[in-house]
């Protein structure tokens, strides 16, 4: 059934030919799969981080907790990023999450700092939390998450590159909306064994109503892309149109790519946000998603235009240049639009709803590790009111 995931050939893309043959497929893929496979990676190293996200989680849980988030570790004062442990019977809902993981995002640079949002959107851009620098192996381990990050990062690019070029824009039309500061998140994932007596609760009762257990439940992710690296683990399932589930099966140096719920609206329901999840296949399994998101000030209210991109069957452009069609050229971002009508709905009554990072810290609560997320900031006595500077109110 993975022969329905096409794969897109990276290394295809340095020729005018080969982009647009991959524009067209990843058009394609992402209108009627929501998933698709890329290979030929450029800087890809699959074993290398698998070995670091394997030595990450051997560690001793007290070293782990170290740069834990703060409900786990009241020393630190991030909320947003860094490690959370394994919380089997946390939630009570029918909501599954049987996993440990480590959340890092970018590092703002000193000279970017006072473009930072006001609270609580402040949170979302906390600094890494990152085991502290005193070994060779915990050095290794951060490069190693650096440099994967890069390779995503540039993946990411690409692949956004591709489909501004499939919808007859310059090929770095998106860029705007995810710089200077991205709010993407690049997160190890380690689902422990889990031996059937030891089950939490509600993943042994859904099974008994004849559904798998899980190790995470369906979900669709939050934001632009999600380009995931699963090794040679099985578990990964997708939500067909028809409602089946099929596997997706792991291939070497492959990662898989879908598309999140952000894209999926602003593309005006073009693009799908595939619900996928987790089974638990009864072994230790690993993977590394790095959810692609943007500014916390892009406007998500609308989609790019208020009529399909483009039509099925119009004709593809034939090049990267050339001025885009007139009804494509409303790129959400924070605009005069959002000051003229401020926000009506809380959470958040001093920033505008429509907000990329103020819909994602409604979102979040669904996960059981964000779930206090909201709690945490509403509790907090920071309310200022400040909105952020001119600087990131202008079109960028
Ligand atoms: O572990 C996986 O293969 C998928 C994880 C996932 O869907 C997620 O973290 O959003
Ligand atoms: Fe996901």
């Amino acid at each position: 059934m993975t022969g329905s995931i096409p794969t897109i050939d990276l290394s295809l893309l340095e020729s005018p030919e080969g982009h647009a043959a991959a524009s067209r497929d990843v058009l394609h893929a992402m209108e009627h799969v929501g998933f698709l496979a890329i290979k030929n990676i450029p800087g890809y190293d699959e074993r290398r981080l698998l070995e670091a996200a394997k030595w990450f989680f051997d560690s001793p849980l007290e070293d782990k907790l170290k740069i834990g988030k703060r409900r786990f570790n009241p020393k630190q004062p991030n909320i947003y990023k860094g490690y959370f442990p394994c919380q089997p019977a946390a939630n009570e809902s029918k909501t599954t999450s049987y996993k440990e993981g480590l959340d890092i995002g970018i590092d703002v640079p000193a000279e970017l700092q006072h473009q930072l949002p006001p609270w609580p959107l402040k949170h979302l851009y906390e600094p890494n939390l990152l085991p502290q620098a005193d070994t060779p192996e915990s050095v290794a381990f951060s490069k190693t998450l650096s440099d994967h990050l890069a390779v995503v990062q540039r993946a990411s690019h690409a692949i956004m590159s591709v489909l501004a070029v499939g919808l007859g824009l310059p090929s770095d039309y998106f860029l705007p909306l995810f710089e200077p500061l991205p709010l993407s998140t690049l997160r190890l994932i380690h689902y422990p064994y889990r031996p059937p007596a030891a089950a939490d609760t509600s993943a042994e009762a859904a099974a008994t109503e004849g559904e798998p257990v899980l190790h995470c439940s369906e979900h669709t992710d939050s934001g632009f892309l999600t380009i995931l690296a699963t090794f040679d683990f099985k578990g990964l399932q997708i939500l067909t149109g028809d409602g089946r589930w099929v596997d997706v099966p792991p291939r070497p140096d492959v990662l898989v790519v879908n598309i999140g719920d952000t894209l999926a609206k602003l593309s005006g329901g073009r693009f799908k946000a595939t619900r996928h999840r987790v089974v638990d296949l009864r072994q230790e399994r690993y993977s590394v998603p790095f959810f692609y998101e943007p500014r916390y000030d892009v406007d998500i209210s609308k989609p790019f235009t208020h009529r399909p991109l483009q039509a099925e069957g119009e004709a593809s452009p034939k090049s990267h240049g050339g001025s885009p069609p007139r009804t494509l050229l409303a790129v959400p971002r924070m605009s005069d639009h959002l000051l003229a009508h401020p926000q009506k709905t809380p959470p958040f009554p001093h920033l505008p709803s429509e907000w990329y990072g103020v819909w994602l810290l409604g979102k979040i609560k669904e996960f059981v590790e964000y779930g206090d997320v909201l709690e945490t900031v509403e509790t907090e006595s920071d309310g200022s009111c400040e909105l952020p500077p001119a600087a990131m109110m202008a079109d960028a």
